[in-house]
């Protein structure tokens, strides 16, 4: 039996009829940051909704060890997997501390903290959102947004964080504090994270495992120090024969 705490094995995944996921090997350790990087269209958000049990799939998923599977595993897995989507999807008229709350309640029974514990952890990973405790989410910056959007992931103290492209739409500057909290998290959190994104660079830095899709399948994988060198995450994005240069920061 594997010691992995999210194991998924040949997993597919479709919208409709339309096969988007074609057979996906992935499995992720307690405490690990494992980052997905691949082109537009490549699968990265199929993957985290598949994993989150929002999208249709057959296939092996297990987390902790436990089927997450079929219509039976969702709820398990709602309970120990946190989603941060593309676009935050925080309540702009709620204030900051309302939408934490709110993510509290997807917490599994049996939590030993409390929610006024689990709100002071969230302002000690993100000191600016205590500062804006009652001000409403809509007027916040996006990097700000995003912040809340993890923190609320966060109340809910998943075993695993699904982030999608956490980088989008924010200033480079924004961005690096962004990354710099999410590498602290696995630790003051206990969870381990799997980031959708394109800003390869970055992610690279602080993921200890990349894994390369297109066309729905994983096409590389290995320690981020395979991935560093520009050539390597050339090739795993366009394939041997590419010759027009990509910018690492793509
Ligand atoms: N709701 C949907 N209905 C039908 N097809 C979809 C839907 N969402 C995504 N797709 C298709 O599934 C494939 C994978 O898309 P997905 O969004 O998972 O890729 P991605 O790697 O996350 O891309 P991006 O970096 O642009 O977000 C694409 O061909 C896309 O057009």
């Amino acid at each position: 039996m594997s010691t992995g705490l999210l194991e998924t094995r040949r997993l597919v995944a479709r919208y409709g009829s339309v096969e988007v996921l074609h057979g996906i090997d992935l499995s992720i350790s307690p405490g690990e940051i494992v980052v997905l990087l691949g082109p537009n269209g490549a699968g990265k958000t199929t993957l985290l909704r598949a994993i989150s049990r929002v999208v249709a799939t057959r296939g092996a998923i297990t987390l902790a060890g436990v089927s997450i599977g079929g219509w039976s595993g969702a709820r398990t897995a709602r309970a120990g997997i946190g989603h941060v989507p593309e676009g935050r999807g925080t309540f702009p008229d709620l204030t900051v501390e309302e939408n934490l709350r709110l993510g509290g309640l997807a917490r599994p029974k049996g939590r030993r903290s409390t929610t006024r514990e689990d709100l002071a952890q969230v302002y000690a990973t993100f000191p600016v959102l205590a500062d804006m405790r009652r001000r409403a989410a809509g007027l916040l910056s996006g990097g700000q947004q995003q912040m809340l959007a993890i923190g609320r992931a966060l109340m809910a103290r998943p075993q695993l964080l699904l982030i999608d492209e956490p980088s989008l739409g924010l200033a480079p500057m924004v961005t690096q504090q962004l990354f710099e909290v999410l590498a602290g998290i696995r630790g003051e959190w206990s969870t381990s994270l799997l980031l959708a994104e394109q800003n390869a660079r970055l992610s690279l830095r602080i993921a200890d495992r990349a894994v390369v899709l297109a066309g729905g399948r994983v096409t590389a994988a290995g320690p981020t120090a395979d991935f560093r060198d520009g050539d390597v995450i050339r090739r795993a994005y366009l394939g041997e024969a590419a010759g027009d240069p990509v910018e690492d920061e793509k």
